[in-house]
Formats: C-alpha cells, structure tokens, sequence
C-alpha cells in the first residue's frame, strides 16, 4: 500500500494552534503521513507572538532534503518562512526535487500583528517561490500586498489574482476571512476561470492558524491524488468544521478544532 506523504515548511507555534502543529494534525486527520521543515520557533499562544527565533535558512534546507531524499513527497505546503535568505533555499530544493504539488500560503503577518515575514522578503517571495506554486493561498492583505491593488470588490479580487497567477503560480486562491458580510468566499483562479467556494461565516474569536490548516488541507487532498478544485473544496469543508465546533482554549484567540471534520463525516 502506499501511503500519501505530505511535507509543511513552516513556523512552530507553541500554541498548537498554527504553523507546524496546525499542518501535521491537519494531515494525520486527513490520512496523509505529515513531515516537516521548520524554519523558524515561534513563542506564542492564544494571546499573541512573543517572540520569533529564525533558524538559520540552510537548517530548513537540510531538513528538506533528508525528507526528500529518503521518504519522498507527494506534496508540500510553506507557510511561515520569515526573510529572503530561508525562501531562497526553500525554492532551490523545491527546484531541485522538481516537486510540483507545491502549496504556497504566503504567510505574512499574524492575527495579533506580529510579522512572521519580513518585508523585504515580499519580493524574493514573488520572485522565487511564487513561479513553483501549484496553487497560492493569500488571505485578502496579503493578496493586496502581492499584486499592488487595494481590494474592496468582488472584481478588485479577481484582477488581484490575475496579477498574482502571472508571477507564475498555476492557481490562486484568495481566503475571505478578513472580508465582510455573512457568506465567507474564497475565489478559486485557475488561470482562466473563477470559481466562488462559500460558507457561512462564523461568529467566533476563535480562528488562530485558519489559513495554515486551510492551506495544509489543500497539500493532503493533493497528496491523495485530487484535482486543485477538489482539494480546495475538501480543505473548505475542513476549515468550516474546524471552526464551527469551537475548542474554546486559551484566554485568546484560540485554536480552531482539527477532530471536527473527521467526527462530522463518522457521525453521518
Ligand atoms: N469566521 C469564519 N467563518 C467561516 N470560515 C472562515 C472564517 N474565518 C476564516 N474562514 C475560512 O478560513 C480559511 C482561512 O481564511 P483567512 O482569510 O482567515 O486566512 P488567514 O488570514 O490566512 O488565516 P490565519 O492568518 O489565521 O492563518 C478560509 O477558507 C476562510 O474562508
Ligand atoms: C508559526 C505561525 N505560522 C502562521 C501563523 C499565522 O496564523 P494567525 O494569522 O492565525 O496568527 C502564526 N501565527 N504562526
């Protein structure tokens, strides 16, 4: 039997909540054998980022590479990766293994404010990683950052993702949590069409690390063989669970619930 294999180049959360931790329980609940690079240890919980310690960019491509070279990988996300130097090294082994299920989640700022990349990174981010994403998942911030447009409209998100799919990513995806309204939609952009995925949006505080399990969902549906609409699909169904049955932890802005998703389906 062989089993899908999915790898995180990530931040580590102490919280649990994102970053690494928030992928591998996103992969093991979808059924994918997780792995990881970190790229930089975060101290964080519910109440916000303390402090970030970035390791040094060879670490995360070391890491990579012992589990390319050994394992394999069926697909892989980055979330966190911090300055210019570790996206570098990241895309060079992406490169070198020549791994195309690649799932970008242009991590930039964190919920509470703190920056888990650095500015000057923006533009090795579109330069180097950018052109190697299967799909990339920017929530609407980072999407007005990546394309250079201020998004208020339906048709604003739509020309930003055009302007982000010509630095070379196949797909896009721009998450509708920070929009407004009832219905959350995040735009799917396959390059030439649009797809509107929906679902109600959840009253809650409770949504630290929605992007990265959003984003780790994608990785295991590709895993697992699916298409891009399939797996962006599954991870909407995920996330939706994930935050309507709440955990409540934390004094924060707690972790969304990764046993919800698995525990609906068993349940019907
Ligand atoms: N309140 C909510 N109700 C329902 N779905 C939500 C809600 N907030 C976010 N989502 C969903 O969660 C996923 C992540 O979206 P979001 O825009 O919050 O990403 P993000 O800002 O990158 O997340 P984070 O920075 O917390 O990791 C999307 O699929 C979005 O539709
Ligand atoms: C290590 C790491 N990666 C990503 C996030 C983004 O998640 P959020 O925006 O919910 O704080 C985070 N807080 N920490």
């Amino acid at each position: 039997m062989s089993i899908p294999k999915a790898l995180t180049i990530a931040g580590s959360d102490s919280g649990g909540g994102a970053g690494i931790q928030a992928d591998l329980k996103t992969f093991q609940e979808l059924d994918v054998f997780g792995m990881s690079a970190i790229t930089a240890i975060t101290i964080q919980n519910t109440l916000g980022v303390e402090n970030v310690y970035p390791l040094p960019p060879e670490a995360s491509a070391e890491q990579i590479r012992a589990v390319g070279s050994d394992l394999g990988v069926d697909a892989l996300k980055t979330g966190m990766l911090f300055n210019a130097e570790i996206i570098k090294q990241v895309a060079e082994q992406i490169s070198i293994f020549g791994w195309k299920n690649v799932v970008v989640d242009p991590v930039m700022i964190a919920k509470g404010g703190a920056e888990l990349l650095l500015p000057e990174a923006i533009q090795a981010m579109k330069e180097h990683l950018l052109p190697l994403a299967l799909i990339v998942t920017p929530n609407i911030p980072e999407a007005e950052s990546l394309s250079g447009i201020t998004i208020r409209t339906l048709e604003d998100r739509r020309e930003a993702a055009k302007r982000i799919a010509n630095y070379g990513a196949r797909s896009v995806v721009i998450k509708g949590g920070h929009g407004q309204g009832e219905q959350i939609i995040d735009l799917l952009y396959d390059g030439s069409s649009f797809t509107s995925l929906g679902g109600r949006r959840i009253e809650t505080k409770h949504t630290h690390g929605t992007g990265c399990t959003f984003s780790a969902a994608i990785a295991a549906g590709l895993a697992k063989g699916q298409l891009i609409e399939q797996a962006v699909e599954e991870a909407r169904a995920f996330i939706q669970a994930a935050i309507e049955d709440t955990l409540e932890l934390g004094q924060g802005h707690g972790p969304t619930n990764h046993w919800a998703y698995r525990r609906r389906k068993e349940r019907f």
